[in-house]
């Protein structure tokens, strides 16, 4: 692609320019006195999710041009591309097929002369034994008495995924087995897991080694801590062969894309499960790296998972552009970015179980779409990812609301939550307490939403306010309401939301799939440990890290 072919040359940019200095200026309240049907016209449903975009500062013809922008760069091209199995990711010449973790068994997808579904159906099968063997209380540590803790070690994908839906699931952990409780532990720091060692008993705790590429230093030297503990614990730091040999084989499993690391840290091969090149990092939470969410909620539960992100995944392939989840919250994602200039963006869960949503997308977002550099390495001469982050919208109230209501930055809020909650908890005076808190939630939900939106013109009255107690309004926002959150739904919404993400990279035309971003951070941290050990060669580095690394060592050396 040449600077003249690219997105922002294009005749629906062109015209999506000229449009938005017309819409700047126009005040969501004005949009919403010009109809009132803007919640019907904007809202569309779909895989048990109702998205309602009425709060965006866009009227009909925007989103019109937005489609047609979607069109002239080949959107509906390109997501039978990514499900087909195409090398969509360029910079790493692969495929990105997450949603062929997804495929119901019957189904069936030849990638290279091969066809994939039956592999990936073969390693649920190797989940669920390992998965039924801890619920039986059958899975034993080196000493013989069944694992009841699980600690995943890894860190990005192979952690922010399995943490927020074991956590958002909680309410499924199956009650007629045996109890295993399940941890995670990512910081390089140790602090994580120190804290776990000083509480487990070694001999019934289980560590899940999560790393596709099996070499991220966090997870290793995470994972050589707990291979000591275990060692010094139960094998006589390692003179007891017999009991090290069980130790490797009891108290871990392995999941990565790289079977013979896994085997030369000594995992062993039946306690190894193994998934592709082909599947994201931060995509990676529907296979084998699920394995904690499994372990949590049961085989069942996790199929459920999948089957909600195979619904938003045949959404997205057959419902045309207008009427497209993904595509419809992408385009407005696009249309604040690139056009209203509305650089930030924040997720507001209204609902406790959602606590890790926003980490999670923060990755999932940020990740794939911080990009500045086209698929033809161009370097692209208009915005991309916004800087997005949030928390539980109840307490973002009592925190960063402030800055949304009053402050001077212009945020697009996305506003999640479940319009059923507690009608299954069985005792009912708890559940008639617990249902009003959920109808105070939702209250809350909307009535910030609503604020966000008009601002002052929310005030029952017009009396006159001093400026400090005035708020401007037209803040943008999504709102996104799930029936319930279960398995399926779940499923759904984070598959929207990696959908949305793939249309933004289509449209900025950048590699949704790669990161080479964060390679040099590696890569620089590793030799300036060599140096803060070795306490050698600091000449070459900057005067600032110099004098820090010379702060540690002066503190190291003080009695
Ligand atoms: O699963 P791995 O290979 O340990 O990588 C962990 C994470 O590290 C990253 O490469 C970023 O450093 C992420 O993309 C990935 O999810």
């Amino acid at each position: 692609m040449t600077q003249s072919t690219m997105i922002h040359h294009s005749p629906a940019w062109q015209r999506l320019t000229v449009h938005a200095t017309e819409m700047r200026d126009v005040h969501l309240k004005s949009l919403f006195a010009e109809r009132s049907d803007r919640h019907a016209r904007f809202t569309r449903r779909g895989a048990g999710l109702t998205l309602d975009l009425s709060k965006h500062r866009w009227r009909d013809e925007t989103l019109s041009m937005l489609l047609e922008l979607a069109r002239e760069a080949d959107l509906e091209g390109a997501i039978a591309r990514l499900q087909n199995g195409e090398r969509v990711n360029r910079s790493e010449d692969r495929p990105a097929l997450h949603t062929a973790l997804r495929l119901p068994r019957e189904a069936s997808l030849m990638i290279e002369g091969e066809d994939v579904v039956p592999d990936v159906h073969e390693t649920l099968a190797r989940m669920q034994a390992m998965v039924e063997k801890c619920h039986a209380g059958q899975w034993r540590g080196a000493t013989g008495r069944p694992i009841t803790d699980v600690v995943n070690l890894g860190v990005g994908g192979s952690d922010l995924g399995p943490l927020m839906v074991t956590h958002a699931l909680a309410d499924y952990r199956p009650r007629d087995v045996h109890q295993v409780d399940i941890h995670f532990a990512s910081t390089m720091d140790g602090s994580q897991l120190a804290d776990y060692l000083t509480r487990f008993n070694p001999a019934t705790t289980l560590f899940v080694l999560s790393s596709k590429s099996f070499t991220t230093i966090d997870t290793l030297s995470n994972a050589s801590t707990a291979r000591d503990w275990l060692m010094t614990r139960l094998a006589d730091g390692g003179q007891d062969t017999q009991m090290s040999e069980l130790v490797m084989r009891q108290h871990f499993i392995g999941v990565s894309a790289k079977p013979e690391k896994m085997s030369e840290w000594g995992i062993e091969p039946r306690h190894q499960l193994h998934f592709w090149e082909w599947v994201g990092g931060r995509y990676s939470l529907w296979g084998a790296i699920g394995l904690p969410i499994a372990m949590a909620v049961g085989m069942d539960n996790f199929r459920e998972l999948l089957a909600g992100a195979h619904d938003m995944d045949r959404h997205f392939r057959e419902t045309p552009l207008e009427d497209n989840l993904p595509v419809l919250l992408a385009l407005a994602g696009i249309w604040n970015v690139n056009f209203l200039d509305v650089r930030a963006h924040s997720i507001l869960p209204y609902d406790g179980r959602l606590e890790y949503f926003a980490s999670y997308l923060e990755q999932l977002e940020m990740e794939s779409n911080g990009k500045s550099v086209t698929n033809s390495g161009e370097i692209t001469p208009y915005s991309t990812c916004p800087v997005l982050w949030g928390q539980l919208g109840p307490n973002a109230q009592h925190a960063f609301y402030q800055l949304l209501h009053q402050g001077t930055q212009a945020v697009e809020c996305d506003f999640i939550a479940p319009v059923r909650r507690y009608d299954r908890v069985e005792d009912p005076a708890t559940r008639a307490h617990l249902k009003a808190q959920h109808r105070l939630t939702l209250a809350n939900c909307v009535a910030q939403s609503r604020v966000l939106m008009l601002g002052d013109e929310a005030l029952p009255d017009d009396a006159p306010r001093p400026s400090h107690k005035r708020y401007r309004g037209n803040q943008p926002s999504t709102t996104l309401l799930l029936d319930r959150l279960t398995p399926r739904t779940l499923g759904a919404l984070i598959a929207l939301y990696e959908h949305k993400v793939f249309v933004q990279a289509t449209l900025w035309d950048i590699n949704p799939f790669d990161q080479w971003g964060v390679e040099l951070g590696k890569q620089i941290a590793s030799e300036t440990e060599q140096i803060l050990a070795s306490r050698r060669g600091a000449e070459s580095l900057d005067d600032s890290s110099r004098g820090l690394l010379d702060v540690i060592w002066q503190a190291q050396d003080a009695p």
